[in-house]
């Protein structure tokens, strides 16, 4: 697997360097010649962490970036801890099928026949050893000690003696032990970056349908294996990034009013804390302010007249085009709103020129997220809509100037951000989806006014749930059209040249733009 972990992690205490080497170590690969039954017993607070996270994943199908900032408050971290947790815990997540291969050679057993709870454990003292440069010795005693502690006393000599085997190998070594002789080109990316095989195959073809080179897959798989930076957005007209600057941030090189923030805890700014700053992916900024920004055709209102074709219908015709900003207010909707990170950055560009939004979520747990988005936005400009999409047009037929469909969908383009998603995912779930996600754009198209514009958006790049669910839409109805949304795109980041676009829809990726992998389609209807 390629080494996210190294020099990335803080550290726990004073014996830990921002690195997470163990400080006062003079032999980095030594061991201690105590008896693992001699050695500590007490479980280190940010390897505990990082344990109870792969349990909760394991055990409960928790969320990863859910359940760690609670076990990180419940043991109280402090930054540097945090920080250590955070990437043993993630980075033993993405690194499951590397790290389960490399186990598979120093474990005398199937691994499935292994505790979970031990499995986990050695998960952690392999990212430890193999891509966080945390010297043997301590990954060993506090990988024990944590055994002990959490599991009992049994498995300390089990986990001692495989995470000894681990060690004798540097990760790149491992990886080339594991391809040897792997002649499938699939298999050996799978093993080298730690993503199931069938994941390897659909990012290949993502990249290859979207007018990029094949050979690009091992830089976005192993981009899929960073932590993303965090970056930030102010929202427009409210917010402001100057108390983030003051705290370390800087100037985000790709969306208008966003910053990079990597001083730690954002919690702690209060802009953050009143919602006006806000923490959002780049390529979600930059897919919202792309529909803000799309021209729209003018509204063709309904002659009337008092004989349609005569001079006199010609006269108000000619009165009654209007543009769809200039004297007229535009009727916004974000179809697939929870929790709102796109709401709110639509909601407060809409309420700068004058409009209104309208934001659909059927979970009303989500769209309470949605409507705590909302919250520093005039109450006048946004309602919150608590329905299923799909009837959306039903009540709203050819009524919005630009819908948003940020569909459900696979997340296979943000496996940065959920280090779990990669091996709960399963290639069954993109039928599932592809269902909902043509009925949603049907919807958003019959709910678009004619000369309106509709947003398709998902963070996934799998052409099923992409260009298919476009194709399939634009093909069932003769008044849309496909505009080109690459050159949008471009118009609305700071670059001015992304690159992103091909045969008219827009791919951004974490390895060439240093963002999720949106992918967005601008649809418009015709009059
Ligand atoms: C990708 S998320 C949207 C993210 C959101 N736009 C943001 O930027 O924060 C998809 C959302 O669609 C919602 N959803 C699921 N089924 C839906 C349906 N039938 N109609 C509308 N929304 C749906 C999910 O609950 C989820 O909140």
């Amino acid at each position: 697997m390629s080494n996210p972990g190294q020099g990335k992690a803080g550290g726990p205490d004073r014996r830990r360097n921002a690195a997470g080497r163990e400080r006062n170590r003079s032999e980095p690969r030594g061991f201690s010649t105590a008896a693992p039954s001699e050695r500590t017993r007490r479980a280190d607070p940010a390897r505990l962490v990082a344990f109870e996270v792969l349990r909760a994943v394991a055990a409960d199908d928790a969320y990863a970036n859910l359940v760690l900032p609670v076990s990180i408050r419940k043991h109280k971290l402090d930054k540097r801890d945090a920080g250590f947790a955070t990437e043993l815990a993630y980075g033993a997540l993405r690194g499951q099928g590397t790290y389960d291969a490399v186990l598979a050679k120093c474990v005398d057993r199937p691994l499935e026949k292994l505790d979970p709870a031990i499995l986990d454990a050695l998960r952690i003292g392999t990212h430890q050893l193999l891509a966080m440069r945390v010297p043997a010795h301590a990954a060993l005693d506090q990988t024990v000690g944590l055994a002990r502690a959490v599991i009992g006393a049994g498995p300390s000599a089990l986990i001692n003696a495989v995470l000894r085997r681990v060690s004798s190998k540097s990760l790149e070594e491992w990886t080339a032990e594991l391809t040897a002789g792997v002649t499938d080109a699939t298999k050996v990316s799978s093993l080298t970056h730690s993503h199931p095989e069938w994941i390897v195959r659909a990012l290949r073809q993502a990249l290859v349908d979207h007018g990029r080179d094949v050979s690009e897959i091992e830089a976005l798989l192993a981009a899929n294996n960073a932590a993303p930076v965090v970056n930030l957005l102010a929202l427009p007209g409210l917010g402001s990034l100057d108390e983030a600057f003051e705290a370390g941030a800087v100037p985000g090189e790709l969306a208008e009013g966003s910053a990079l923030f990597s001083a730690g805890d954002v919690g702690r700014l209060e802009s953050i804390r009143t919602g006006t700053t806000r923490v959002q992916d780049a390529g979600s900024q930059l897919v919202a302010r792309a529909l803000a920004a799309v021209q729209l055709e003018p509204v063709q209102l309904e002659p009337v007249g008092p004989e349609a074709g005569g001079p006199e219908a010609a006269e108000e015709d000619a009165r009654s085009v209007r543009p769809g900003t200039a004297g007229r207010s535009e009727q916004w909707l974000d179809l697939c709103a929870g929790p709102g990170g796109k709401s709110a950055l639509l909601g407060a560009l809409a309420q700068q020129r004058g409009n209104t939004l309208v934001a659909n979520e059927p979970l009303e747990h989500r769209a309470q997220l949605v409507r705590q988005a909302l919250r520093p936005l005039n109450p006048a400009v946004w309602t919150v809509r608590v329905g299923d999409g799909r009837t959306v047009a039903e009540d709203f037929p050819d009524t919005f100037d630009r819908v948003l469909v940020d569909a459900p969908c696979t997340g296979l383009g943000a496996l940065r951000r959920r280090p779990e998603a990669r091996w709960r995912r399963k290639p069954s779930d993109i039928a599932g989806l592809g269902t909902l996600q043509r009925e949603l754009l049907a919807a958003a198209l019959t709910a678009v006014r004619p000369g309106g514009v509709v947003a398709y958006v998902t963070c996934s790049p799998h052409p099923a749930e992409t260009s298919a669910v476009v194709q399939d839409c634009l093909r069932r109805r003769d008044d849309v059209e496909l505009l080109d949304a690459g050159a949008v795109l471009d118009d609305v980041s700071l670059t001015g040249s992304l690159a992103a676009g091909h045969e008219s829809t827009a791919q951004l990726w974490p390895h060439v733009h240093g963002t999720d992998a949106m992918y967005l389609a601008l649809i418009r209807r015709t009059a």
